[in-house]
């Protein structure tokens, strides 16, 4: 198994090639040089208009990993809509994500609002351990949700770093929002919770967060990595991130 905590999301090489009815760039081709470049595995995130990831991308890259990377693990995160459960249960991802995001949504912008009816989260939630995939869900950086989420049964949570991203020019703000981020890390491990973080991770901002969580389990990353690969190329970008992980 993979000692990297690094997922490459793939979402943003989907939508340059849908600027075509062309295979390139592939979506298994440079997925396939993540991880041999050491990526832990990969991540997507199809939206329902199929605007980057499309289903097939999907069960490609399940086949892929299945094939010819078995030690390393296909992340699948999406609102568990009955059309996302079938894809759930056809590919067969090691962890599911549930993120609460509406269809028309442009990005991931929040965590579960876990005192709302999540009665198809239960359900969702069983499904998938029926399937024997590790649940995870997206949380806001708030320490009252890891124990909801484990109260639902969740195995992880993804802790939603959107907000310590976006202050990528304001180190003040950069040290508030880390600090939510952080306490929440800290309350999730004590539940007993694996924790992941992720959306717009960068290599300049990984290194503080980690100082201070390095219990974090995985990363994924996909919208700074890919504009990091534009200058340094997919499998240099896979070692820089890995380097900010201090796993290198
Ligand atoms: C859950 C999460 O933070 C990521 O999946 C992010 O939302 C990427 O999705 P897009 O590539 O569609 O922005
Ligand atoms: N779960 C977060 C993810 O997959 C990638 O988010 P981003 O790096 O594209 O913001």
């Amino acid at each position: 198994m993979s000692t990297s905590r690094l997922s490459v999301n793939v979402n943003a090489i989907a939508m340059l090639r849908n600027r075509r009815d062309l295979p390139w760039p592939s979506v298994c081709g440079l997925a396939a040089i993540a991880m041999e470049a050491g990526a832990k595995g990969i991540t997507v995130h199809p939206r329902p208009d199929e605007r980057h990831i499309r289903k097939t991308d999907v069960l490609d890259l399940a086949e892929l990993i299945e094939d010819r990377f078995p030690n390393k693990e296909l992340c699948l995160e999406g609102y568990p809509t009955e059309d996302f459960m079938k894809l759930v249960e056809q590919a067969r991802p090691d962890q599911v994500l549930f993120v609460p995001d509406d269809p028309d949504q442009t990005t991931s912008d929040h965590g579960w609002q876990f005192d709302k009816d999540l009665s198809s989260l239960t359900t969702a939630i069983a499904a998938a351990h029926e399937w024997n995939i590790t649940v995870s869900l997206f949380c806001d950086p708030d320490p009252a949700a890891p124990a909801r989420a484990a109260a639902l049964g969740a195995e992880r949570i993804e802790i939603y770093t959107g907000p310590y991203g976006a202050c990528h020019d304001n180190a003040d703000l950069a040290e508030k929002e880390l600090a939510k981020v952080v306490e929440t890390a800290e309350v999730a491990r004590t539940a007993g919770l694996g924790v992941n973080a992720g959306h717009d991770l960068t290599v300049e901002n990984i290194p503080a967060l980690l100082a201070k969580a390095p219990f974090i389990r995985e990363m994924s990353i996909g919208h700074g990595f890919t504009a990091d690969a534009l200058i340094h190329g997919f499998a240099d970008s896979v070692k820089r991130f890995r380097a900010s992980m201090g796993e290198l």
